[in-house]
Formats: C-alpha cells, structure tokens, sequence
C-alpha cells in the first residue's frame, strides 16, 4: 500500500504541532520517523492513522482520501501500535490479539478457526506462544509491548504504523522487532529513538524537528554531525560499527 501524506498540519487551538508536512511512503518500504521528543513524530502518525483530522492537507492509503473513511474500514488497511497503547486489563495475552480481528469480523459472529489462526501465527512471531493464556496485567513491560504489537500483525494489514515499538523491548527482542519492520511485504512508518537501528533497519529516515520535516532520505544522507547538532542539540560522530553498520557517537 502507498501512504502519501501532502501539506499535512495539525494542532490544537492556538498552537500548530505538524506544519505542512509531505511525504511519500512507498508500497512495502520502511520509513523511520526521527526527531526530537515533542518534534511531531507520535501527532503525525495519529494523523496517518486517521486518529487526528487534518487542520490542513491530505492522507491518502493508495491513491484514496482517507478523510471520510469509518474506523473500521481504515482498520482494515493499516494497523497502529500506539506510545502508551492499554488495554483492559482482565483479558489473556490471546485475547488482546484476537482484537487485532475485529475489523475482519461481522459484530454477530465470534473467531473463526482462520481467525484463530492467524493470532497463533501473530503470537508466534512474536516469541508470545507460552504467554497466550497470561493475563494481561502480568505482563512486563516489553511483553505487553509485544502483545500490542501481536495485536497489529493479526490485523493482517498493508500499512502499519508503529510508534517506539521497541522503547521496552531488549535487545534481542529490538532486533528481532526491527527484523520483521524491515522484511515484512507491509508498508511501515516507525517513530524510534535509537538512530544506530533506524539506520540500520529503514529504507529511509525522515527528520522531524518542530513539527516539520527537515530531511528525508538515506540514513547516510540524513546522519550527519550537522544535522544532528542542529536538530538534536548534540556534538556527533557519524562512522561505521565493524560490522559495517552506521554507528553514530557522542562527544
Ligand atoms: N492533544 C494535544 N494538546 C496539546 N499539545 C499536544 C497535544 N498532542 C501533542 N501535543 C504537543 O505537541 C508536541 C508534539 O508532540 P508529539 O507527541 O507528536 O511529539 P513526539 O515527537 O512524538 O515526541 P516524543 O519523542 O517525546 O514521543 C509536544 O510539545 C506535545 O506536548
């Protein structure tokens, strides 16, 4: 699915967050979203989901106008994994992604055996099997990160849009997560922090800063000292890990 986002702004009275935003996600890339805390980054996915309405501007899933679109039908092409995403507290692990199904279902009928299905395979991918009957407020930090994030694959959608996915995550996990982002067929937008695995995982990184973007395109291209100093406020040193990976340090 291509995302496009044109001219896009959004705040709240008195104070625009996202400025003319414009950008082009396309069909099964991974795009990681950077920035500063507070640069727009979690507003401006919300307005891709179509949680937030535009102020101004335009979000489009392939080709068509999201603006009218019922929840359920945008459920059904692009799932998001919100910051601080909660969620009832009684339900099991299982049942939290079962809800991933819900824009596939009629109100009147319960899971099927596809259904069912297709949340095995979500809970397996993400290392979840044996927590499956676990309620949900037994769970860590990282694992409920992961059953939200389960939640999404059984939504079995093209777009998804993943806000710090790996923020409780640890580091196998973080790799594994970032694995699956940059392999799946599905169209990605990712907020991180860690600029090391957004360059190491996207296709491409856009910078945000003060709600708007000011660079789009290559890590190479977008990691530079000079840009970081004057987004970031820091003193960097752009090289290679020997892996051969971008490694980014700090003096
Ligand atoms: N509903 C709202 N009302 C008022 N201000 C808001 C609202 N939503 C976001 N903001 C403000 O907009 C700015 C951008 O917030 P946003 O959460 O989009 O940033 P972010 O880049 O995702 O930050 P972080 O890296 O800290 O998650 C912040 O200053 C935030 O306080």
């Amino acid at each position: 699915m291509k995302i496009d986002v044109e001219n896009l702004s959004w705040g709240v009275p008195g104070k625009t967050i996202v400025h003319n935003v414009s950008l082009t996600v396309q069909p099964g890339e991974t795009v990681g979203l950077i920035g500063p805390n507070g640069s727009g980054k979690s507003s401006l996915l919300r307005c891709i989901a179509g949680l937030r309405t535009p102020t101004a501007g335009v979000v489009r899933y392939d080709g068509a106008d999201i603006a009218s679109w019922p929840a359920r039908e945008r459920a059904r092409k692009m799932a998001f994994v919100e910051q601080t995403a909660d969620t009832e507290s009684d339900l099991r692990v299982a049942d939290v992604a079962m809800l991933g199904r819900t824009a596939h279902r009629s109100m009147w009928r319960g899971p099927d055996t596809a259904d069912h299905e297709i949340v095995a395979a979500a809970l397996g991918r993400l290392d979840l099997t044996a927590l499956a009957d676990r309620s949900w407020r037994e769970l860590s930090g990282g694992e409920r990160q992961r059953t939200h994030l389960a939640r999404a694959l059984a939504q079995r959608t093209e777009g998804l849009l993943l806000d710090e996915p790996t923020n409780h995550l640890d580091v196998r996990h973080q790799l594994d997560l970032m694995e699956l982002a940059s392999r799946t067929p599905q169209t990605v937008v990712v907020a991180l922090h860690d600029l090391a695995l957004a360059a190491r995982y996207c296709d491409r990184l856009v910078l945000m800063h003060g709600g708007t973007v000011v660079a789009n395109g290559p890590a190479v291209e977008v990691l530079t000292a000079p840009l970081l100093r004057d987004v970031f406020d820091v003193d960097a040193e752009i090289g290679r890990d020997s892996l051969g990976h971008l490694a980014v340090g700090y003096r």
